[in-house]
């Protein structure tokens, strides 16, 4: 506390020294001004210099710092007065009144006008370094705001268009309450038709040009948003599809949606849009300034006093609109979740009579976003402006009266300053909007940028696989469930040209071992190598042409039953379709089928049977020629005739190494080695009559699985 009020008081002590320090010059300058000897802009530049080392000296020797907002301050507020001078000098060659002006009034107006300056470079321009500091800490707003203009590059010409239709349209706009104060003046004083007809006229010219522009530079720049919104959502996909299954077990899917869906959108048009506002009302800005300068200086520099404070108040404003934002954000994307998650469990809703407590779920989400947009309404419509309208009437009367300007340049200078006002405020309110756009394109970044944990990086494509697989010393755990080991230095090998069959309890780990085949995760200790190469070094299509894996759920597409069987394989033939249709067992009953391999499957292949879908499952796994071929538990849904003719092509694939699945083991006794797990271990192993005479846990299972019941006088096998 006794720090900060040092600090306090050390801030105010400098700015009350260099004020008094600043006046004094300035009274001096005036003094000096009456009797120099010197040339008129010589003495404001030296002048200009010795304010500025003496305001910089100052502040240095009680602060011991400057920042970047002072420097800035102090540099505009020493050179304004010769800058000034030395541009009215050039353009209109005319020495103003020297020395008259060196009263309190016109020092506010530089101070004021200076600060304004220095503070509109603050919020609008960034700092070099911010990009380096952005990507040492988190992605900053400004430097994700570029991030994002750098991403428009393909439509640059586009946007070139619009930004050419927009300073037409804002240069047409900004002449209009010019002519107006010439109407004005034309009608009070002396009237002359043909001024007042060429003054309707150009302002008639000049409306409909800014209008046709206006319209023009909305066209183009929609174009652009869509174009690149559209890239986006296609760059973004494609990252997604990148991402590791355990990505999208962690986050919901109305998150992504969301992200893919709205987040793109807003990101392309805030963004682009609020360029194009920003780059209107900057030129529009600049356009007026340079208009009110040759109606009334003096004016103008007291119109500008406004500016400071009405940012800094938008600045406070600003961060706490874009917080809202990022919350109104979220809040939506967990009502989308809900949904989701309710229509997808539709089943347990009815089954358990919960559909009001679903409803009421989503609305208190809905409401949460609604209470959430109100205050962000609240805050948007805040309006940081300060009233000078008044001070600039008395002003203007006394320039009237003392002849400085004319009843048509004050009209015409009370409506760009109206004007001026609004777009000074839209320039502060704009950058609010902007960082809220940006919370939007974080979000997108945040995905884009965001590295598989399982890497698909591998390049490796041997002509020759054998197909030997090498699971050494695994351990693994879902990253749902990090704590949760599935697997603990599991170890096992699958030979090429053998059929191991993995049994053991649900739940032990089974298909876990398919998965880190797979690639879906990756182990966190250990290594799986296939022909004694690391799986992750394989180029991804190549190892997923040469493992494929049939599953128990298998998943079709809507389509034909041969876009099924060939899909993700660009070249298929029809014989090599109906190749392995056949081993699969399922060429038969497509054959039956109406329309043969065109059939259509249906969503989710519900046009087919269970068996039908399994067979084609097979098919499509066949058709790829695997060196490794994994069945999980496929039989159990199969005919009787399905299961042991599909058996018997698996026992005719001697170049393969086949892993199965199985819950029924007197399907998989003719298995080259049987492994048993349990505990997320190998627990037996060997084949068949190996482990029955170990008579270990095998043992045990296959005499439960066994166990003949007398029930009507039938023999059961139970599965486990
Ligand atoms: N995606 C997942 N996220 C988190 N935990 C999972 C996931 N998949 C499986 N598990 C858990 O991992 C353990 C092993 O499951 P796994 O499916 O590999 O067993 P399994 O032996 O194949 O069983 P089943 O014969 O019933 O298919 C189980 O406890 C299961 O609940």
């Amino acid at each position: 506390m006794t720090g900060n009020a040092a600090t306090v008081s050390r801030k105010v002590a400098a700015l009350l020294l260099a004020v008094c320090v600043d006046l004094s010059l300035f009274y001096a300058a005036g003094l000096v001004a009456t009797r120099s000897e010197f040339g008129h802009l010589t003495r404001l530049w030296a002048h200009a210099a010795l304010r500025g080392s003496a305001l910089t000296a100052v502040t240095l020797l009680i602060l011991g710092d400057l920042d970047p907002l002072l420097t800035r301050v102090i540099a505009a507020h020493s050179l304004l007065p010769a800058v000034f001078e030395t541009g009215t000098d050039a353009l209109y060659h005319e020495d103003t009144e020297r020395g008259s002006s060196v009263d309190v009034r016109s020092w506010l107006m530089c101070a004021g006008a200076s600060l304004a300056a220095a503070l509109f470079w603050e919020i609008t321009v960034p700092d070099a370094d911010d990009a380096a500091a952005g990507k040492e800490k988190k992605q900053k707003a400004r430097v994700l705001f570029v991030r994002v203009l750098r991403l428009y590059r393909p439509e640059y010409l586009l946007l070139l268009g619009g930004l050419v239709m927009l300073t037409l349209a804002v240069f047409c706009e900004m002449f209009i309450p010019f002519y107006t104060g010439r109407v004005i003046d034309i009608l009070g004083t002396r009237y002359q038709p043909n001024e007042f007809v060429s003054a309707l006229l150009l302002m008639g010219l000049y409306s409909l040009g800014s209008s046709v522009s206006a319209g023009c530079r909305g066209g183009i720049l929609l174009c652009a948003i869509s174009s690149f919104t559209c890239r986006m959502k296609v760059k973004l996909f494609g990252a997604l599809t990148k991402q590791e299954i355990g990505f999208f077990e962690t986050t919901k899917t109305g998150e992504i949606t969301s992200r893919l869906s709205k987040d793109t959108t807003l990101m392309g048009r805030a963004v682009c849009l609020n360029v194009n506002v920003l780059l209107r009302t900057f030129i529009k800005t600049l356009g007026m300034i340079a208009l009110m300068m040759s109606l009334s200086w003096k004016l103008t520099f007291l119109m500008l006093m406004e500016t400071p404070v009405a940012g800094l108040i938008q600045n406070v404003y600003d961060t706490r609109y874009q917080r809202l934002s990022l919350a109104v954000q979220d809040s939506t994307a967990q009502a989308a979740e809900v949904v989701n998650e309710v229509v997808s469990s539709i089943h347990a809703v009815r089954s358990f009579n919960t559909e009001k407590h679903e409803a009421r779920r989503y609305d208190d989400c809905l409401m949460d976003t609604h209470n959430l947009k109100t205050q962000q309404t609240y805050t948007t419509s805040f309006n940081g402006s300060v009233c000078v309208c008044g001070i600039m009437l008395y002003y203007g009367r006394l320039f009237i009266q003392s002849g400085q300007m004319t009843t048509g340049n004050l009209v015409s200078f009370i409506l760009y300053q109206s004007d001026l006002g609004e777009n000074i405020r839209t320039l502060t309110y704009i950058f609010g909007d902007m960082l809220n756009s940006v919370g939007a394109a974080a979000k997108v970044f945040e995905y884009l940028d965001r590295k598989p944990e399982v890497c698909m990086e591998g390049t490796l494509k041997p002509d020759q696989l054998t197909g030997n697989v090498l699971f050494h010393k695994v351990n693994f755990a879902y990253p749902k469930h990090p704590n949760k080991a599935v697997l603990q230095d599991f170890s096992l090998e699958l030979k090429s040209g053998q059929m191991t069959a993995l049994v053991g309890q649900s739940g032990n780990g089974k298909s876990t071992c398919v998965s880190l085949l797979e690639r879906l995760y990756e182990q966190q200790e250990g290594e799986i190598l296939l022909d004694n190469e690391p799986l992750k070094s394989y180029d991804h299509r190549f190892l997923h042409k040469k493992i494929a894996v049939v599953s128990q759920e298998p998943v079709l597409f809507s389509g034909s039953i041969r876009d099924n069987i060939a899909y993700g394989l660009a070249e298929c033939s029809l014989d090599e379709i109906q190749e392995a249709a056949r081993k699969a067992n399922a060429h038969d009953f497509i054959m039956k089928l109406e329309k043969g391999y065109n059939a259509e499957v249906g969503e989710g292949g519900g046009h087919l049977t269970k068996s039908g879908k399994q067979q084609i499952a097979l098919a499509r796994a066949l058709v790829r020629q695997p060196q490794v071929l994994i069945l999980d538990e496929i039989t159990s849904s199969l005919d009787m005739d399905s299961e042991k003719k599909i058996l018997q092509t698996l026992a005719r694939c001697p170049n393969q190494t086949r892993l199965v699945i199985a819950h029924k083991l007197e399907n998989i006794v003719m298995a080259d080695q049987i492994v048993l797990m349990e505990d997320s271990r190998v627990q037996e192993q060997g084949t068949h009559q190996e482990l029955m005479d170990m008579q270990g846990s095998y043992y045990k299972l296959w005499n439960d699985a066994h166990r003949t019941t007398e029930d009507n006088g039938h023999t059961h096998i139970l599965n486990i």
